[in-house]
Order: C-alpha cells, then structure tokens, then sequence
C-alpha cells in the first residue's frame, strides 16, 4: 500500500516531514498546504485555505502546526476532512484535544492520532512500560540540554519576538541520582532549567520576559532565563536544534534492584520528530483503510502498525 501523504505547515516540522515522506519507500508527497505561497520547495504547495478540496486524493495529512496556539485552534478543521497526525505537545491540555479531535473524527468518519513524536510520543509509550514493570516504579523523565521546538514556538508567539528559540537544561546531579534509584523526590520543575533566547526591540524586553517567564504550563513552573541577542548572534548561534533526553525507571523487583533506560540523542529534534509522525502516519493510514474512526493516542496504537512489515514478518524476526 502506497501511503499519499500531504503536510500542513512548512517550518521546521514541516521541512523535515517534507524530507522523511520523500525518504520512506511506502509513502508519496502528495503536497504542502501552507499560509504562504512562496516556499523554497519543487514540492507543489496549495493555500491552506483550499485543503478541503484536496481531502480525496491525501491519504494522510500531517498536521506540523505550533502547538501553542495553531493545533488549538486549527486542527479539529482537518480532522473533519482528512485522516490527521498531530505532535501536540501542551501536556496538561492533550485530554482536552483528544476529546475534541475525538468529536470531529468521529462525526466526519476520520482517524485522527495525537500528540506523536517522543515526548509527547516514544516517550509517552515508555513511561507507560516503564510503570507496568514495577509494583512501585520510580521514573522520571528528563531533556535536553537541547532546543524544545514547543517552547521556542511558545516564546515565538509573543508579541514583539521576531526570532527566538528556547533551550532546555536538565541538572546532570539529578539524572545520576534518578539512574541510582533515587529518583522518588524528584521533580522536573526543579530539575531543569530553561534558557530562552530572543530578538525584539529594546523597548520591548521588559514586557516580553514577564510574558514568557509567567507563560503557565510552558514557563511558569520552571526557572526561566530570557536572554535578548542580536539578529546576528542568532543567526550565528541559534540555528542549530539538537535535543535528547531519558525516561529512567527503577524500583525493586521482590528483592532484586532493577533500572530501565529509553534515551534519545538528536542532532535535529524535527527531523526525528517528523520520522516518529511518519512512523504513526502509516499506522494511520491503515486504521482508516480498515474503517476505524476517532482520536487515537500514541498509547492505543499496536506497535506492527508502525512497521513497514506485516505482523507475521516481525514475529518471525523481532519476536
Ligand atoms: N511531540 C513532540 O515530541 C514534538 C512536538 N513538536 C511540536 O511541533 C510544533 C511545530 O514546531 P516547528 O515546526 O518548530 O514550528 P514552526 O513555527 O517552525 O512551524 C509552524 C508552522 O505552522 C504554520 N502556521 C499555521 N498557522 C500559523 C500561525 N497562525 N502562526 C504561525 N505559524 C502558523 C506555519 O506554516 P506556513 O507559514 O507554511 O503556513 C509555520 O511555519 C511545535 O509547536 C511543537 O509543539 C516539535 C518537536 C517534538
Ligand atoms: N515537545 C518537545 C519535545 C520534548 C522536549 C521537551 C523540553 O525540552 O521541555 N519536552 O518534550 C519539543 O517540542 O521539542
């Protein structure tokens, strides 16, 4: 099955979905849907406006929005036409987008999965593993030292920034101590730092650092550094966007001291993210052909759906 896939929003995300769909044998680009019609691209691009026309000839459409603000408000509107996934990533808020992805699946007979990628995504899966194992598990989860493309959207999106981008940086003493066993007291609000770097008019610096270091759920909860650099110290310094981080489990297993580790070393945080969407987007593709309908979490996703191979393939050989 030949996968046709089309991609809303050309940033980072989208770029590297553009260049992880041409790179996946079982998928075609069938296009990108954007605000803009100037895009450096041979891929041919159509005004998001006009994505509905377009719903039967797309397979899959890969919604590579902001989460602060565009999937909020613009993703139910795919999903009513088109099988969708998403990276939405505002953790305290993906019950409330599944519910409403749910609704406009569901009444428009779409499959929509949410929220993919690796956190929210492969990491999702491997909390939840990681505390099947355990009686009493003690996990944390940690990021970086690297550029979270959710909050550098975040800071983005406050009036008056016209660049920034936000790096995260985990404490090296609470890793080791997770990866001892000593993880229980632990919290991520203490255990990582974020360092924000933006490109704004002097007169408005003040304003724009109340703005982001009181931003609930993104910045809120965290010590937040907001540091104000030239345009070309940022094109100097700030292109790059690696990133990584650990679920780290422990506990003890009736005697035995047990630890689990998934960890990820990124040199670009969209091309792997895109390679997670893609992974789903096939498994979505595959649920609508078979007539499933509705959100799905990363969580509800069998995981030979996200393969190239068939289920007996993979338990001749993986299992
Ligand atoms: N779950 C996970 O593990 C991860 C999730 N993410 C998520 O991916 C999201 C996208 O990141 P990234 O690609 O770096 O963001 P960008 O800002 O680079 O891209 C967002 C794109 O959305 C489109 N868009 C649509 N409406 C608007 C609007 N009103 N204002 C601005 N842009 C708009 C634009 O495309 P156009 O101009 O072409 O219309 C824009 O280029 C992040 O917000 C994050 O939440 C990222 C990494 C990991
Ligand atoms: N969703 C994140 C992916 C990871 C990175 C992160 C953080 O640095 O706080 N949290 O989750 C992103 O947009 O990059």
């Amino acid at each position: 099955m030949t996968i046709t896939a089309a991609i809303v929003g050309y940033g980072n995300l989208g770029r590297s979905a553009e260049k992880l769909i041409k790179a996946t044998e079982d998928f075609e680009l069938f296009g990108i849907f954007s605000r803009r019609d100037n895009l450096d691209t041979q891929t041919p691009v159509y005004p998001v406006a006009d994505a509905a026309q377009y719903a039967d000839q797309v397979d899959v459409l890969l919604l590579c929005l902001g989460s602060a603000t565009d999937i909020p408000e613009q993703a139910t509107g795919f999903a009513e036409h088109f099988t969708t996934v998403d990276t939405y990533d505002n953790h305290s808020k993906v019950p409330e987008h599944y519910q409403k992805m749910n609704a406009a699946a569901e009444s428009s007979g779409h499959l929509s999965i949410i929220s993919t990628g690796w956190d929210p995504g492969l990491f999702s899966m491997n909390r939840v593993l990681g505390q099947a194992l355990f009686p009493q598990p003690v996990q944390n989860t940690f990021w970086g030292k690297g550029l979270s493309q959710g909050h550098s959207d975040a800071v983005r999106r406050v009036e008056g920034v016209k660049r920034g981008v936000q790096y995260t940086v985990p404490r090296e003493d609470a890793i080791a101590e997770a990866r001892a066993g000593g993880g229980e007291d632990i919290v991520a609000t203490e255990a990582h730092a974020r360092v924000c770097y933006i490109v704004a008019d002097e007169t408005d610096h003040d304003r724009i650092r109340e703005e982001i270091v009181n931003m609930p759920a993104y910045f809120a909860p965290y010590q937040t550094t907001v540091n104000f650099i030239s345009e070309e110290e940022f094109e100097r310094d700030h292109l790059g966007m690696p990133h990584g981080g650990h679920v780290i489990t422990t506990g003890d297993l009736g005697g035995s001291q047990q630890s689990v580790e998934f960890t990820l070393e990124l040199e670009s945080n969209p091309d792997f993210t895109a390679a997670a969407m893609v992974a789903f987007a096939r498994a979505a593709a595959r649920l609508a052909e078979a007539g499933e309908t509705g959100a799905r979490s990363v969580l509800e996703i069998p995981l030979y759906l996200l393969s190239t191979q068939d289920h007996d393939t993979l338990l001749a050989r993986e299992v």
